[in-house]
């Protein structure tokens, strides 16, 4: 007997930001990226550096490769022949071409995507649901119908919180092995995601958490698991800040912290990049280039914990998304599993929902989520 347990999906699509891949791809990309954004020219000029530093490639295409293949694996493991896909946001292979062409031979294909973003904000959920909205207008113009859904923001996922939890356990051992022994008086964990105007946090805390109060729900789980096993005080900060200096961000940014924990007494950090699911441009950069020199020349210890990457736990709960995705569509009621006190971010539920992590602009998002009374 066989079921399909993705049904009433056609196909998934793993989708995401999109990097460049050599020297003539880094400004084509930048442009996309900041397209009607107001990103001041210098701060293009500087972000430019970082790729080329890294000879114009970043890593993160590579990185959706190998979660694309372990996601297949997986599929296969648990004997489903539903196709995946992978499509970008800013390069390619970009989501509309690629939907393009599985559409052209399947008519009214029904995509469910799963986005390499864990968190609520308007740039790592709602950004993508205008994506698919554009994409599903393109298409249309063209002629050809299909739909689309994506499964909940997983920052509170157990498989996601799991594969974060062992990153940190592993990077403890990695602190306590370069300096001696953990020290609670002179040793922190830096949790590090990338920051966002302080008006996209709070359109964010409207119908969730919040991205920040997600960050802090799962650290404080992770510190619950971890019990006697971190002695070290852990804190938020944050990295790759952008926009006019005039428009408040998040802060403290890694660096400025970095140095008035030095000031403070602190000689060794343990750094948790739990905003970012693989090693890309902003780990690679910003994190093992510009926070690891800030460290060295204050001569702090500085151990980077890994991302998630394709860790077993991460990858398979993001089958286990879309599985329960694709139950709920069918009218089922599956167990939605989640870590924190938020509990799970069931689209539709009010997290997530048509006035979740609304952006300044007006703009059509897809799928159209509305929440009980709106
Ligand atoms: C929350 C968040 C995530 C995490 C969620 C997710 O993963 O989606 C993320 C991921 C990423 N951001 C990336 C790259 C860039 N982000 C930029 C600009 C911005 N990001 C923002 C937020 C986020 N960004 C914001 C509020 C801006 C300001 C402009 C705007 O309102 O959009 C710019 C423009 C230059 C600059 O301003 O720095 C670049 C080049 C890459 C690719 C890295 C690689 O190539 O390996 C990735 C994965
Ligand atoms: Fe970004």
């Amino acid at each position: 007997m066989s079921t399909n347990e993705l049904a009433p999906f056609d196909a998934l699509v793993l989708m995401s930001f999109g990097g460049p891949e050599k020297e003539a791809d880094v400004l084509p990309f930048l442009k996309n990226v900041t397209a009607g954004r107001g990103i001041p020219d210098e701060r293009l000029v500087e972000v430019g550096e970082h790729y080329y530093g890294f000879g114009g490639r970043s890593p993160i295409n590579e990185q959706n490769r190998e979660l694309l293949s372990a996601l297949r694996s997986e599929l296969e493991r648990r004997g489903v022949t539903t196709p995946i896909l992978w499509g970008n946001r800013n390069w390619d292979p970009f989501l509309s071409d690629v939907v393009r062409e599985f559409a052209a031979t399947k008519p009214g294909t029904r995509f469910l995507a799963i986005d390499t973003s864990a968190y609520s904000s308007y740039s790592s959920c709602r950004q993508y649901r205008e994506d698919f909205a554009q994409t599903v207008a393109t298409l249309g113009a063209e002629g050809v119908e299909i739909a689309f859904d994506k499964i909940r923001q997983y920052y509170n996922h157990p498989g996601f919180a799991k594969a974060q939890l062992g990153c940190v356990r592993r990077g403890l051992s990695e602190l306590s092995e370069l300096t001696g022994g953990l020290e609670p008086s002179t040793q922190r964990v830096l949790f590090v995601t990338h920051s966002i105007p302080d008006v996209m946090q709070d359109a964010s805390a409207v119908m969730t958490a919040g991205y920040k109060g997600q960050h802090e729900q799962l650290i404080d789980w992770i510190a619950g698991e971890l019990g006697a096993e971190l002695p070290l005080q852990p804190e938020l900060v944050y990295c790759s800040r952008s926009g006019s200096p005039h428009v408040p961000w998040l802060e403290p940014d890694i660096n400025d912290r970095l140095e008035e924990l030095a000031a403070e007494g602190i000689t060794g950090v343990l750094v948790v990049p739990i905003g970012f699911v693989s090693d890309h441009m902003e780990v690679k950069y910003d994190l093992d280039t510009e926070a690891a020199e800030t460290a060295r020349v204050l001569q702090l210890a500085y151990v980077r914990a890994d991302s998630v990457g394709v860790n077993e736990h991460f990858v398979s709960g993001l089958v286990d998304e879309a599985f329960e995705r694709a139950a709920q569509l069918r009218g089922e009621s599956p167990d939605a599993p989640a870590v924190t006190p938020e509990g799970p971010l069931v689209p539709g539920s009010g997290a997530c929902s048509v006035s979740c992590c609304a952006g300044v602009r007006e703009r059509a998002i897809c799928p159209v989520w509305p929440a009980p009374g709106e």
